[in-house]
Order: C-alpha cells, then sequence, then structure tokens
C-alpha cells in the first residue's frame, strides 16, 4: 500500500522538483500538488506539469495534503510552516528535506503545536539549484536520514521513511542533534572548506582568474562543483548548525596545524602515514557503493 495518497510540496527548486518527479516515476497515482514563493518558479513549474496543480499560494497547497514536505532553506522552514498552519488537515504529516534537522525542528514545533512532525534529510544533492536541475533518480541508492522528535509515533515515521524507500533512497533513523554532528564533518564542513579554497585562490594577486580557471583540470576543480553550490543554502546551513560546524572546524584546525608543523620539520612519515589512513577512507566509501564518481547522479544536470 502506498504510504501517502496527496502529497504537497512546498520549494520547488533542486529537490523539491526532485522529489515530485520520483514521486510521478515511482508512484504515479499519488496526487501532487506543489508551490514555490517564485511566480518564475511557478510559471516553470506548470510549463514542465512537474505535479498535477501548482498553487499560487502555501494554504492553498496544502488543504488536502496527508504529507507536506517542506524544501525550502533551512532558515524558511519556520516561515513556510506557519504559513500553512491554519490550512493543515488535522492527521496531515509535516515533513521536510533540511541539510540541518535541530534548528528545523524547533522551528516547526514553535510553528505547528500539537501537529505531526517527522524531520527527513536526503543526503543527495548537486551544486545546481532550482526546478530545472532536479532529477527523478537523484535519491535513489542514497541515504535518508529521518530525525523524529522524542515521543514521535512510530507510524508516522514508518509513513515518511516508506515514501523515501519508495524513491530508492535507505533510510536511517537518528535524533536530530546526533545528525546535525554527522553532518556538521561529512557535509558541511567539507563544503565550508571548499568555499575557502576557491575564494583563496581567487583572491591571489599573482594567479590571474584565467590561470585558475586554465590550470583547474585537477584537484582544484573538484573544489570549485562544491563551491558552486547555492550560496542561500549554504548560508542558512552554516547559520543553523552554527554550534556543531564550529566544534568541527576546530577539530580541523587542530589537524591542519599538525600538518602544517609535519611539512615545516619534514616529518615525511607522519604525512605518509596520514595520507595512508585517507587513501582507506576513500576506498571503504568505493566499497559501499558510496562514491559519487562512478554512477552519475546527474551531476551534469
Ligand atoms: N542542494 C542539495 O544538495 C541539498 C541536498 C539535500 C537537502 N537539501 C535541502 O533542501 C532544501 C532545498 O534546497 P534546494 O537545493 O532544492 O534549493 P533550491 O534553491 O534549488 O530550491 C529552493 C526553492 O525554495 C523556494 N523558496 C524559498 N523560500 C520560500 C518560501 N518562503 N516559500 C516557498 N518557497 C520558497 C525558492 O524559490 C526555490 O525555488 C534546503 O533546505 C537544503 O538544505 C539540499
Ligand atoms: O554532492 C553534492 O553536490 C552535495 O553537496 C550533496 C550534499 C552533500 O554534502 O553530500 C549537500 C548537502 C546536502 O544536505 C546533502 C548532500
Amino acid at each position: 500500500m502506498l504510504p501517502f495518497a496527496r502529497v504537497a510540496i512546498i520549494g520547488l527548486g533542486l529537490i523539491g522538483s526532485s522529489l515530485a518527479r520520483a514521486i510521478r516515476a515511482e508512484m504515479p497515482t499519488v496526487a501532487l500538488t506543489g508551490h514555490d514563493a517564485s511566480p518564475e518558479v511557478r510559471e516553470i513549474a506548470r510549463r514542465i506539469g512537474l505535479c498535477d496543480d501548482i498553487a499560487d499560494n502555501a494554504g492553498a497547497a496544502v488543504t488536502d495534503a496527508d504529507l507536506v514536505i517542506l524544501c525550502v532553506p533551512v532558515r524558511a522552514m519556520e516561515t513556510v510552516a506557519a504559513e500553512i498552519a491554519a490550512d493543515l488537515p488535522p492527521e496531515c504529516i509535516v515533513s521536510d528535506v533540511g541539510s540541518c534537522k535541530g534548528e528545523i525542528l524547533a522551528g516547526l514545533t514553535r510553528a505547528l503545536p500539537g501537529r505531526i512532525v517527522i524531520p527527513a534529510h536526503p543526503v543527495a544533492g548537486t551544486e545546481n539549484s532550482g526546478p530545472e536541475s532536479g532529477f527523478a533518480t537523484l535519491f535513489k541508492g542514497r541515504w535518508c536520514i529521518v530525525t523524529p522528535p522524542d515521543g514521535a509515533d512510530p507510524a508516522a515515521v514508518e509513513r515518511v521513511s516508506e515514501l523515501w524507500r519508495r524513491v530508492g533512497a535507505n533510510v536511517e533513523i537518528m535524533n536530530a542533534q546526533h545528525h546535525d554532528l554527522v553532518l556538521a564533518v561529512t557535509s558541511h564542513l567539507p563544503h565550508l572548506i571548499a568555499y575557502t579554497i576557491v575564494g583563496t585562490a581567487s583572491d591571489l594577486e599573482d594567479v590571474t582568474r584565467s590561470e585558475v580557471i586554465k590550470y583547474s583540470a585537477g584537484g582544484f576543480r573538484d573544489f570549485t562543483r562544491i563551491a558552486a553550490s547555492d550560496p542561500t543554502m549554504w548560508r542558512d546551513v552554516f547559520l543553523a548548525n552554527k554550534d556543531a560546524v564550529l566544534e568541527m572546524l576546530q577539530r580541523f584546525s587542530e589537524d591542519l596545524s599538525a600538518l602544517q608543523r609535519a611539512i615545516r620539520w619534514g616529518d615525511g612519515d607522519a604525512l605518509f602515514s596520514l595520507f595512508t589512513r585517507t587513501r582507506a577512507v576513500r576506498r571503504s566509501i568505493i566499497e559501499e557503493g558510496q562514491d559519487d564518481a562512478a554512477p552519475d547522479f546527474g551531476r551534469s544536470h
């Protein structure tokens, strides 16, 4: 049996439009309604037939829904939840796809007292944004971390989990605080490092812009892909997951200083030992089938 019959998606960018496409592909009988604050995005969504109906306001999108999924930037989640509160059917489950969970869970609980809130985070994405960058297979073989609040109804958690399994994700249940700590090191810190390194390179006065572009076929190029990620999304992630990111950044800075020392004092053993350990991490990621570079899940979309 399908976990939901009527799904509303608010925010029709990369993740919202990918989810709409995936639901269409895997659960074609689900009635899909969408809304986006941007009139241009609504226009595109109508033109490409993303959903059965595109509503001009968030409240109108949710009146019939048994699941609402908020796919807006992290810091817009609470505002949108407040906008839909009066129109939500009583048994409707509200979920989201935000990249950090503690602040979102607090915001949704504040805006929707007494409602069923089951946050989730599909750990899948690209550096692109907008409704035309989405694709139906984005979540296949990827993790979706569901972060229910304490005391959540297990049946509601299972229905949200089943939706994600149906679109191809592997589901893990975790509490929001633990999620934020784990993702701070596996996703948020790497983005911060990429933003920094690309910023540093483009600031260097003796490396012209054209040289940065010309010689970026190697390692730097991988950083530029990550550093091209959406500025609004990532501003919100770093502000919302401040504590965990600062904690991981502190650890990272200490490790970087140790490397700096090893280079300064010619400690080749220290460098070799670290690089051997990190190579093993990469290999175990590939063995577990989590290698982004192998199957192209739409990097070029
Ligand atoms: N991009 C990724 O790799 C990725 C991966 C997993 C989760 N996420 C999370 O998914 C969410 C959406 O990210 P995205 O990559 O799809 O971004 P996106 O920029 O492609 O889409 C966001 C959409 O939300 C709309 N929006 C903004 N404020 C709104 C509001 N108040 N009401 C209605 N619509 C509003 C925007 O117009 C835009 O179309 C974010 O919370 C992000 O943290 C992103
Ligand atoms: O591959 C990418 O482009 C991503 O940045 C995807 C990525 C990640 O860091 O893994 C980014 C943010 C998300 O919340 C989930 C996935």
